[in-house]
């Protein structure tokens, strides 16, 4: 069974895929595309993410919240916050 991937493990993974910036990678990417660039995508997920869930049943909902918890996950790196900075709002 392929092991869940948490919301903690991603963002590690993140974190070093910044600081190794291995070829190939879309985090890398998109981290140097910059905070504008990264925003535009996270609005354009939680688009995904409402019409996913108005229209396209759970499967496609979780997928879709999935990527936009990737996209936060990229500016949060971008930003240089951490899952603790906001799990202090929560
Ligand atoms: N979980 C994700 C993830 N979710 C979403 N995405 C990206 O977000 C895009 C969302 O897909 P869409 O179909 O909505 O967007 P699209 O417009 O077709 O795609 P683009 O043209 O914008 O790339 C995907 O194409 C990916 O580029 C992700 N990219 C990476 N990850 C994970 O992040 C980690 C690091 O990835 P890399 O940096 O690519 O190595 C790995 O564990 C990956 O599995």
């Amino acid at each position: 069974m392929t092991p869940v991937k948490t919301f903690d493990a991603l963002y590690a993974e993140l974190v070093d895929r910044a600081a190794t910036r291995p070829a190939g990678s879309g985090t890398v990417a998109a981290l140097d595309a910059g905070v504008h660039a990264i925003g535009k995508k996270i609005v354009e997920e939680a688009a995904e993410v409402w019409m996913a869930a108005e229209h396209e049943g759970r499967e496609r909902t979780a997928e879709e919240i999935s990527q936009l918890l990737y996209h936060l996950q990229v500016l949060m790196v971008a930003c240089d916050l951490t899952p603790a900075d906001i799990y202090t709002h929560l």
